[in-house]
């Protein structure tokens, strides 16, 4: 069973416009609304592959209405707890050159009893046969040794967690060694306190030395340029594919989810890590932060190349 966990889930508002002009008047071209956050696209990514999840995490107000009408629509299970303040709202403006501009809430401040409520029903969850996906910020009034804390008390119950997150977040929650986790060139360089661009031998040592602390997997997700998988027995290099990119937002998530997915499937790493690298690539192509169709994802597939490194 795989349990999403979104602390700081959001309406996902994508706009369209010709190019975004500062201090000025924009007139958009098109908008779209989407239930987001990390785990929740990873939520629903799974679901176009054909997998099932418990989508959790804080949700209040009208935004959070919205989020479990829409992921019933979409037959995705969820579980959240309810909050007294409102779901944000993150907007994201894409140009015509490509370019994503994004600007994400804090999100509502959320009470320790709230907190409470959502540690013991994950805690419900958890066992043997449970992958919890933990992805993406915190909102206000919550500890950043959260994410740690929950990784150490779902891992004493035998669950396995694949950790998302940026900054302290991430630095923090290492300690508690999760599973699996996904950082993109920015998170790992600014980890190792890198002050310039690493190369591939680089990402790798760092990648590696990630590994050594205890973690399992770690896949280093370079944009366009593909992705690095590593695990102790083995290492695949996969080069991006070439598609035509909508919008680059939650093409992330949508790694995390099919690796999930592979994960609770128990495909072998490289058939896990080709359906990451078509997934993610098919996300690009979609609008907003719409998963891509299973058939795209299969399609694309076929045109993963995997090098052992
Ligand atoms: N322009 C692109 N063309 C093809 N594939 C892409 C492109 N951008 C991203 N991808 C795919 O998506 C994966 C994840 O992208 P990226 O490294 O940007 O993740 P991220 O920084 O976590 O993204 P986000 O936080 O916006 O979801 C890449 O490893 C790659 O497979
Ligand atoms: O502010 P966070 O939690 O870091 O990221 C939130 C977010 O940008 O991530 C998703 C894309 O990855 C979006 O659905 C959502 O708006």
């Amino acid at each position: 069973m795989i349990i999403t966990v979104t602390m700081n889930p959001a309406i996902d508002k994508t706009v369209d416009l010709v190019h975004f002009e500062h201090g000025s008047l924009n007139r958009l071209t098109n908008v779209i609304i989407d239930a987001g956050g990390k785990g929740i696209n990873v939520s629903k990514t799974i679901k176009e592959l054909g997998g099932e999840t418990i989508a959790t995490g804080f949700i209040g107000g009208s935004g959070g209405v919205l989020i479990e009408k829409v992921l019933k629509e979409q037959g995705i299970k969820s579980d959240f707890v309810q909050v007294s303040g409102e779901t944000r709202t993150n907007l994201k403006v894409v140009e015509q050159n490509g370019f994503v501009t994004e600007l994400n809430e804090p999100g509502p401040v959320i009470k320790q009893e709230e907190i409470d409520l959502l540690t013991e029903k994950l805690l419900g969850y958890a066992g043997a046969d449970t992958l919890f996906v933990i992805a993406g910020s915190i909102p206000n009034g919550v500890d950043k040794n959260i994410y740690k804390e929950l990784i150490i008390k779902l891992k004493e119950k035998g669950a396995k967690v694949f950790l998302d997150a940026d900054g302290d977040l991430f630095v923090n929650s290492l300690e508690a060694k999760p599973d699996i986790i996904k950082p993109n060139r920015s998170e790992l360089e600014e980890y190792f306190s890198m002050d310039y661009r690493a190369n591939e031998e680089e990402l790798i040592k760092m990648g590696n030395k990630l590994l050594d602390k205890g973690i399992g997997m770690v896949a280093i997700s370079l944009g366009q340029m593909g992705a690095l998988f590593l695990s102790k027995d083995q290492s695949i290099r996969c080069p991006g594919l070439k598609v035509e990119a909508h919008s680059t937002v939650g093409a992330g998530d949508a790694m995390v989810a099919a690796l999930s997915y592979s994960i609770d499937k128990g495909y072998d790493f490289e058939e896990s890590v080709k359906l990451g690298i078509a997934t993610s690539a098919g996300a690009v192509t979609t609008k907003g932060t719409k998963p891509p169709s299973r058939d795209l994802v299969d399609k694309l597939k076929a045109q993963v190349t995997a090098v052992n490194i």
